[in-house]
C-alpha cells in the first residue's frame, strides 16, 4: 500500500498551479502538505483523491485504498450522527461504528441530527467518518478548522493509530498537529501564475473542475 506520485502537474479553473511534483507516501507515513494560502494544496489534494484529471504525470495508488476529507464535512443534515456514521459504515462494508463514536467523542451526540451540531461537532463527526471506511491511505484537507485543543488531540490521536496500523495521511494544514511526520512543501513546484494554459488546455480542464467545485 503505497501512493506514488510522479512528476504531477495540477491546474484550478483551467490554470496550472503546481508542476512536477514528485513524491511517495509509504505504509506508516504522515505526511504535512504545507505552503501559503492559494499555493496549491487543495488542488493536489483533489487530484490525488481523482476528483479531477491531472495536466501531466502519475497517480500510482488504488482508489479503493484512498479517503478524501475535504473542506466540508459531507454531512447528512437531516440524519442523526449515529445514522450518519452507520450510513457511511454500510457503504464501506464496515461493521461497528464504535470506534468512531469513541475516538471523536461523539457518544452524548449520537441521536443529534447532524444539521443541529456546531461547527466543531460537525467537523468531529466529518473525521469519524475516516473510521469506518477502512481505507489506509487518507488525504485530508485543513482537517482541524474549528476545533479546539482538545479534538485537535483526538484528530491527532487517530492519524497516530492510522498510521501504526499500516495506514498513511497526507494532511494539508497550517497548524502543528503534534505529530511524528515528514514534510512536503509545495513552494518549489508552484507553477508561473503568468503563464496561462493553452485555450484549448484551459476549456478542456475547466468544465470538468468546476463540475466538482
Ligand atoms: N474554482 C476555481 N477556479 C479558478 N481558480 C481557482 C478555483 N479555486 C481555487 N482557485 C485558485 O487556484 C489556486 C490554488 O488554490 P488552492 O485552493 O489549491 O490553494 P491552497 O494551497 O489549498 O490554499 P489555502 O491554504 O488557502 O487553502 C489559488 O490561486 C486559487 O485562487
Amino acid at each position: 500500500m503505497e501512493m506514488r506520485v510522479d512528476n504531477l502537474s495540477v491546474a484550478r479553473g483551467g490554470v496550472p498551479v503546481l508542476e512536477r511534483v514528485s513524491f511517495t507516501l509509504s505504509a506508516g507515513q504522515t505526511l504535512i502538505l504545507r505552503g501559503p494560502n492559494g499555493s496549491g494544496k487543495t488542488t493536489l489534494l483533489r487530484t490525488l483523491a481523482g476528483l479531477q484529471p491531472p495536466i501531466a504525470g502519475q497517480v500510482s495508488a488504488d482508489p479503493e485504498n484512498i479517503t478524501y476529507g475535504a473542506h466540508a464535512d459531507g454531512l447528512k443534515a437531516t440524519l442523526t450522527v449515529e445514522e450518519n456514521l452507520r450510513f457511511w459504515a454500510s457503504v464501506h462494508g464496515i461493521g461497528s461504528i464504535d470506534a468512531a463514536v469513541q475516538g471523536f467523542n461523539l457518544r452524548g451526540l449520537t441521536h443529534r441530527p447532524a444539521g443541529n451540531l456546531s461547527a466543531g461537532q460537525k467537523r468531529r463527526l466529518g473525521l469519524a467518518r475516516l473510521l469506518v471506511t477502512g481505507r489506509p491511505i487518507w488525504l485530508l484537507d485543513e482537517p482541524t478548522v474549528s476545533l479546539d485543543t482538545a479534538s485537535v488531540g483526538l484528530f491527532a490521536d487517530a492519524v497516530r493509530a492510522h498510521v501504526a496500523g499500516g495506514g498513511a495521511a497526507l494532511i494539508a494544514t497550517h497548524i502543528d498537529l503534534g505529530l511524528k511526520a515528514d514534510t512536503f512543501d509545495v513552494g518549489p513546484f508552484r507553477a508561473n501564475g503568468d503563464r496561462a494554459a493553452p485555450n484549448q488546455q484551459r476549456d478542456r480542464y475547466a468544465d470538468f473542475d468546476e463540475a466538482f467545485s
